[in-house]
């Protein structure tokens, strides 16, 4: 660590305009930087649970060391240990597993000799001692020539406000309305029911000839414990012909048939099939009443689920991490085209410290494997595919979920040896995927079969999509998953200028 005063000659810099200074406050900008400059890639050095406990925590690295997205001990080599924590940080960070180093990008212009701050997350081991620095608004610096060729930027700075400001000030826990999101969420209709797909369990039912009895009988229901809410979604009484008949209870329930007070002289109980579920359309109301009068319980406004200023700011930065990778993809003479499978984004939780799930990333490489069918998404789930079965890393667990209609969702958790050989390392379940462009209609397939929980693209692909462009495949009448789908808005492109670099042939499936 260099000793020299605040105000001293910068005797340590990377080529992107940082300098360490020896102060309170670590990590200057030696000149003005434009936003979304990646300023700094640091290797990442590793140290086991076990020497870490033996040994590490006992030293001074412990101020410096984070959890992984594995479990082990990392340290940030390069300058990325050196950055402070702000809780309005000028610098965002993303962990690369697959180079094993963490890539820091500036999330708005930076004024020359301002600190460079991350965010730590929200649990803190010391007492924050938070920048003096006032926190420019939107000021662009003009960049003169300072001595350091033209070095500045990886991309290209513009004038407008950084499209992250409204993410990173204020409660990360802040519901954010749906028009400042910086992505629009595609409605998906209901799906549509036939008579095969309608999902039936077998219920007791009595006839009841005398409608005097009916108030006396549901009365009985009520005292017998029958009134239970499995068959919430469904009316007790059904008229047809001028007979009644009541609805008891489900075989699950009462695997033998109930017994209705003996004076009443009822016929004896027999057994329907009646929904599962309430009916979310008027067809399936239709379809479902010819079984059984079933309740109409339309979607409603508002149902989507609520994204935080947090969860924003997750997905920004999943966002940016395809973005870079499409443009690195590009350097090496690939379609620009990218894929991020995002670890779930945790409320609470510590940035740094509780990552329980590892993040991919992946590009086109149908070029250099000269391989038609290597595109971003395919190479994505594949990669997390491969990892998971040489690591017996997590995986998703099946569970319920409101996206899916095979009823599938997760926690993540391990699977046993049996759920790897039937090939759930390919599952998606609960994992949103980050893409530049619409995937096209083989990977939204790719993406139905591996139960992804939702996709968020930048770029629509209008004649080649398989998320609303060509085909919306979630859609379609028999898949048996349905995945949500969002379009990132231009005006919170995470590309700052360089988008239209990404721009690739419309008739290319992406
Ligand atoms: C990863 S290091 C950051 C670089 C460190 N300041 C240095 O000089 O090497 C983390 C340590 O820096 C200190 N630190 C970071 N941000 C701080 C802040 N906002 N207020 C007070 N101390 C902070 C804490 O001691 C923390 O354990």
């Amino acid at each position: 660590m260099p000793s020299t005063p605040v105000n001293s000659q910068p005797v340590h810099l990377n080529s992107t305009g940082c300098v360490i200074r020896r102060t309170e406050q670590k990590g200057r900008a030696a000149r003005s930087i434009p936003r979304q400059t990646l300023i700094e890639i640091s290797p990442v050095l590793f140290f086991s649970k076990e020497e870490y406990a033996a040994h590490g925590k006992y030293t001074v690295l412990d101020e410096y060391t984070f959890t992984w997205t594995d479990g082990r001990m990392a340290l940030a080599l390069g300058l990325g240990s050196l950055f402070n924590h702000s809780e309005h940080p000028n610098v965002s960070y993303s962990l690369d597993t697959s180079t094993e180093s963490i890539r820091y990008t500036t999330v708005r212009d930076i004024a020359s000799d301002e600190e460079l701050c991350i965010f730590y997350g929200h649990k803190l081991w010391f007492d924050s001692a938070e920048s003096l620095d006032p926190v420019p608004h939107c000021h662009v610096p003009e960049v003169t020539e300072d001595g350091w060729g033209d070095l500045s930027a990886v991309e290209d700075a513009e004038s407008a406000d950084p499209p992250l400001g409204p993410y990173l000030d204020g409660d990360p826990d802040e519901v954010i309305a749906d028009e400042y999101l910086p992505f629009t969420r595609f409605k998906l209709p209901p799906e549509e029911e036939d008579l095969e797909s309608i999902q039936t369990v077998d219920a007791w039912v009595v006839d009841i000839p005398d409608p005097r009895h009916i108030t006396k009988m549901l009365k009985w229901l009520k005292q017998a414990g029958l009134e239970t809410p499995d068959l919430g979604h469904l009316k007790r009484i059904r008229k047809q012909k001028d007979i009644a008949t009541l609805l008891l209870a489900t075989t699950t329930t009462s695997p033998g048939p109930p017994s209705p007070p003996p004076d009443l002289d009822l016929p004896a109980p027999y057994t329907l099939p009646v929904p599962c579920k309430p009916a979310l359309t008027p067809i399936s109301l239709k379809l479902k009443s010819g079984l059984w009068p079933t309740l109409f319980t339309p979607p409603r406004k508002g149902e989507a689920e609520d994204w935080t200023r947090g969860k924003a700011r997750w997905a920004w930065e999943a966002m940016q991490a395809a973005v870079q990778a499409a443009h690195e993809a590009q350097r090496t003479g690939e379609l620009p085209v990218a894929a991020h499978i995002a670890a779930p984004y945790e409320e609470n939780a510590d940035a740094t410290q509780s990552k329980t799930c590892t993040a991919f990333t992946a590009c086109d490489t149908r070029q250099s494997n000269a391989h038609p069918l290597r595109h971003a998404v395919i190479n994505v789930v594949r990669q997390m595919a491969d990892y998971r079965a040489s690591s017996a890393a997590p995986m998703p667990r099946p569970s319920s979920s409101a996206a899916s209609t095979s009823g599938s969702a997760s926690s993540l958790s391990s699977l046993d040896g049996e759920d790897v050989r039937n090939g759930s390392n390919y599952l998606l379940t609960s994992l949103t995927v980050f893409t530049t462009h619409e995937p096209c209609i083989m990977c939204s397939m790719a993406l139905i079969h591996s139960r992804a929980k939702e996709v968020v693209f930048l770029h629509a692909m209008p004649r080649t999509g398989g998320c609303g462009g060509a085909a919306r495949l979630p859609t379609l009448k028999g898949i048996n998953h349905r995945f949500g789908i969002c379009q990132w808005k231009a005006d919170f492109t995470s590309d700052s200028g360089s988008e239209d670099r990404l721009c690739i042939d419309d008739a290319i499936d992406a």
